[in-house]
């Protein structure tokens, strides 16, 4: 039947050397058995050491893209990744207010691995009052999330409180990603519409090969849910999908290398759930 095959879409930036960005959230839609369409924002000229030029894409060609996607395909969960600046942002919010493409998971990208900035200072207030309360879902690393809430996460504790910071912002549901820091174990933190919570604990991976890793996860989450999954276990499957595209690590590139969006979910790649920590 037409349109019976579950479909995502992915609003965001490409990355030339196909970690992050676009490629790495068709990859992960692929690989968890959905078929993703996807709009271009912006181009960076980027490689696994650093990103070395960006040009935004213009606002007319933009909702071009998504219109002409609404007008052909069946989205159930669309995610946006870099928007890079305000004009982008306002544009992707007038479309998302305009056409239903179901869940919508917001990963508000800011900094490259490498440092490299690809949102601009003054889109943070237009992602903040014009995105936020359009997510079913907002995924932000510990320093977006900072900047999100305006406060400082150092303990566990900041990390619930910026998360409830941010549902009151008006995302419905919070996974904050605990990627960043050099503790033996990871903890990534949700906050769930019904306000229960749960930690997922992993061990951290001794690699430099981290490239696209918060992409791979909101773009997993985003497939979950297109095949129907309830939030938590979608929170939980992605989370063991990243897992193993880091941990089965492949060899490209000089500096922050991409993930093996190909590599198998096994037990040891279920994370831990807690209740409290
Ligand atoms: N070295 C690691 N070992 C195990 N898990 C990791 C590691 N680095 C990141 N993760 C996991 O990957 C996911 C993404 O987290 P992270 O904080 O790296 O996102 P991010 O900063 O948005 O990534 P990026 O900017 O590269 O897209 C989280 O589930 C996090 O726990
Ligand atoms: C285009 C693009 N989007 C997102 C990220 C963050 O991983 C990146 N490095 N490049």
């Amino acid at each position: 039947m037409i349109n019976d095959t579950p479909q995502a879409l992915t609003i965001a930036g490409t990355d030339s050397s196909g970690g992050a960005g676009i490629s790495a959230d068709l990859k992960t839609f692929m690989a968890q058995g959905v078929y993703g369409g996807n709009v271009i924002v912006s181009v960076t000229a980027q490689n696994t050491r650093g990103v070395q030029q960006v040009q935004m894409i213009p606002p007319a060609i933009i909702t071009q893209q998504i219109q002409s996607i609404a007008d052909d395909l069946s989205i159930s969960a669309v995610k946006t990744g870099m928007l890079g600046d305000a004009q982008t942002v306002n544009t992707v919010a007038k479309a998302l207010q305009t056409y239903d493409f179901g869940s919508y998971i917001l990963d508000p990208v800011m900094v490259a691995k490498g440092g490299a900035k690809l949102l601009r200072d003054e889109a943070i207030l237009a992602l903040k009052t014009q995105l936020l309360p359009l997510a079913t879902m907002v995924t932000p690393n510990m320093p977006e999330a900072e900047v999100l809430t305006e406060m400082t996460i150092q303990t566990h504790e900041d990390v619930k409180i910026a998360a409830y910071k941010l549902q009151l912002l008006g995302a419905k549901n919070v996974l904050l990603k605990g990627g960043h820091g050099s503790e033996i174990a990871v903890y990534d933190f949700a906050l769930l519409a019904d306000g229960s919570h749960f930690w997922l604990k992993s061990q951290r991976v001794d690699t430099e090969r981290t490239h696209g890793t918060g992409d791979t996860l909101s773009a997993a989450i985003t497939a979950q849910l297109t095949l129907g999954l309830d939030m938590k276990t979608a929170i939980i499957k992605g989370k063991a999908y990243v897992d193993a595209t880091i941990r089965d690590g492949i060899q490209v590139g000089h500096g922050h290398g991409p993930l093996n969006h190909l590599a198998v979910i096994t037990k040891e790649n279920q994370p831990e759930v807690i209740n409290d920590i």
